[in-house]
């Protein structure tokens, strides 16, 4: 009943008239002060006032603030010795008062909107103290590491964050901006900001940058103007053509472009698929990357070493798809190959088959697979004997399996046996603010592949991109750049280039998010830490040797001399 602040007695606004009258005759005191929800002092309760109140035969449960009020407002109009606690004090202490109410009114207010903002920052934000250990941490962030807040606030960082520096933060005091922290395998900008107070580290706030397509037009342009600058000496400076180094090439989750939140969600699906063995089926329309969810999938597995291996069930004859699966031995029809041929469930021993098209799969076959599935073991068409394979499964389909459950087209023991995890990937028509991520990250990737210099997309040609409603999803994206990489003479995309049919939607005034401008910068450090990461890492596999660095990072040995200056290498 009592209520304690420290070695304080206070009584709060809820509480009834009984528990104050129990309060005051149990501690022997004059009076108490009485608390509202936030901890503000409301007034004070007396003996008076509680007299005042039997007086009255008011009844005991009554809450303690009705009664102030009530004892208040008589006694304001018939007493002027009144005790609720304004009333008390002198017009100097009340005004000092007053001020300090306000001070702590907007103290308040300032903690809420702290709050609001950083639940609605676009990036992740975590805060930690003088040791490191978090104190806040925002909604982005958890959504980001699929974690409660709860689970985080009052843990070590390092307990929470992979990869974080954040007490080294705290400790040295420097802040660090613009560097890549890998978290579940995918490289992410940081930034970790030390808090200084009275010459000292309190604390460090770190910011997680998504890798992110909001302001993507700007992002665009400006990678754009970067990279072609660059390109453009490279060409020439040398003869060869610029190559895709493995170093260089995006693996896994990173080649999943995107930041619209059904991809958001992907992406966390992928990562938690990753960590175990179970079955995964993959929806979405073509082309919208089921296959490069599944690679993503297997690469950020323990099995990533092992083979990946893609068989498009509507692709193989009916006749050849038992032979194409679980191989056949010497002889077993009529054209078979000599000495046999070992099934693709094989050949995905210890790694993963993908199984794309799987709506297409005969009945009778779905049969055998669903018996390969649950026993592991597979039998070569005109085999003796079985041999285990170990292979994790994952499925795609645009067709709805459901419904082919249901009309019988599909069996419903192979459809939950596959339907363990499941992963839909919508249109890319339902995720538009991709688009322009899209579109410049095949850019670059094919110009880097055709050795040619980057070209860029003028603002309008943009908009016309982002209204078309592209049926055939990111395939028939890559398809357009690739079109426009070999049609268009010059660097820069106009509205003109692109095909006719395109352009029958007729683009509304800006189609482009228009979030500022900050994560361009980001974007901008974010390529400028990778290629320094890479130089550096390229120096130590050639033993230091610069010739042979330039060799593998596919560049001209006075190129990569002008970068070791610049990184300060
Ligand atoms: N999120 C993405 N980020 C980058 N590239 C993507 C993405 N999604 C798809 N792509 C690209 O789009 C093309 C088609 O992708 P993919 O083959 O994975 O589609 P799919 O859904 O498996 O198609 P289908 O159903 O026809 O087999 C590929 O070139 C792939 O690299």
């Amino acid at each position: 009943m009592t209520v304690g602040q420290g070695t304080t007695i206070v009584l709060y606004s809820h509480q009834t008239l009984r528990e104050a009258m129990e309060l005051l005759l149990a501690h022997t005191m004059d009076a108490v002060d009485i608390i509202d929800e936030h901890g503000r002092t409301i007034g004070r309760c007396t003996q008076r006032m509680l007299l005042w109140a039997a007086a009255r035969e008011m009844d005991r449960t009554t809450p303690i603030r009705n009664v102030l009020a009530a004892f208040s407002s008589e006694a304001g109009r018939e007493d002027s010795g009144a005790e609720t606690m304004c009333m008390e004090v002198d017009s100097a202490a009340a005004a000092e008062l007053e001020r300090l109410r306000h001070e702590l009114e907007e103290a308040h207010r300032l903690a809420e909107t702290m709050k609001t903002v950083l639940d609605a920052a676009y990036e992740g934000v975590v805060v930690v103290d003088g040791n490191g250990v978090i104190r806040e941490i925002n909604r982005a962030y958890c959504q980001f590491l699929g974690i409660r807040r709860e689970e985080a606030v009052g843990k070590h960082v390092t307990d929470v964050i992979e990869n974080t520096r954040l007490h080294i933060c705290v400790q040295s005091g420097i802040p660090e901006r613009g560097y890549i922290q890998k978290i579940y395998g995918q490289p992410m900008v940081v930034h970790r900001i030390p808090i200084w107070r009275d010459g000292k580290v309190i604390g460090a706030i770190g910011m997680l940058i998504f890798q992110g397509v909001s302001e993507v037009y700007e992002i665009f342009r400006r990678l754009q103007e970067l990279s072609r600058e660059a390109s453009r000496k490279e060409k020439q400076e040398t003869e060869a053509k610029p190559q895709e180094t493995a170093a260089s090439a995006p693996k896994g989750i990173e080649r999943i472009i995107g930041r619209h939140p059904a991809i958001a969600a992907v992406k966390q699906m992928i990562r938690r698929a990753a960590r175990v063995p179970s079955t995964v089926l993959i929806t979405g329309e073509s082309g919208t990357g089921k296959e490069v969810v599944a690679r993503a999938i297997h690469e950020a597995g323990p099995h990533a070493d092992g083979p990946f291996v893609s068989v498009n069930c509507a692709a193989i004859p009916e006749s050849l798809l038992e032979a194409e699966l679980f191989g056949y031995e010497d002889g077993a029809f009529t054209g078979a190959k000599k000495g046999g041929k070992p099934g693709k469930f094989q050949l995905a021993h210890r790694g993963t088959l993908f199984l794309d098209e799987i709506g297409d799969m005969p009945l009778a076959m779905q049969a055998k697979i669903l018996r390969a599935l649950e026993e592991k073991k597979v039998e070569k068409v005109g085999g003796l004997y079985e041999t285990e394979v170990d292979v994790r499964i994952i499925a795609a389909t645009n067709k709805p399996l459901e419904e082919m459950v249901r009309n019988g087209t599909f069996r419903e023991d192979l459809f939950y046996r596959l339907n363990i995890i499941r992963i839909h990937l919508p249109p890319l028509r339902e995720r538009k603010t991709d688009i322009p991520a899209l579109l410049a990250y095949h850019m670059e990737r094919m110009c880097r592949q055709f050795g040619v210099a980057l070209k860029s997309f003028t603002k309008e040609a943009m908009e016309v991109l982002v209204h078309y409603s592209w049926p055939g999803n990111v395939r028939e994206l890559v398809n357009v750049v690739e079109w426009l990489i070999s049609m268009v003479e010059g660097d820069v995309i106009e509205r003109e280039h692109l095909p006719a049919y395109l352009s029958t939607v007729q683009p509304a005034v800006s189609a482009l998010p228009d979030q500022g401008v900050r994560i361009a910068d980001l974007w901008k450090e974010m390529v400028y830490q990778s290629e320094r990461e890479r130089i550096a890492a390229a120096l130590v596999a050639a033993g230091g040797n610069k010739t042979e660095a330039a060799r593998r990072l596919g560049i001209h040995r006075s190129t990569l001399y002008e970068k070791l200056k610049k990184y300060g290498l």
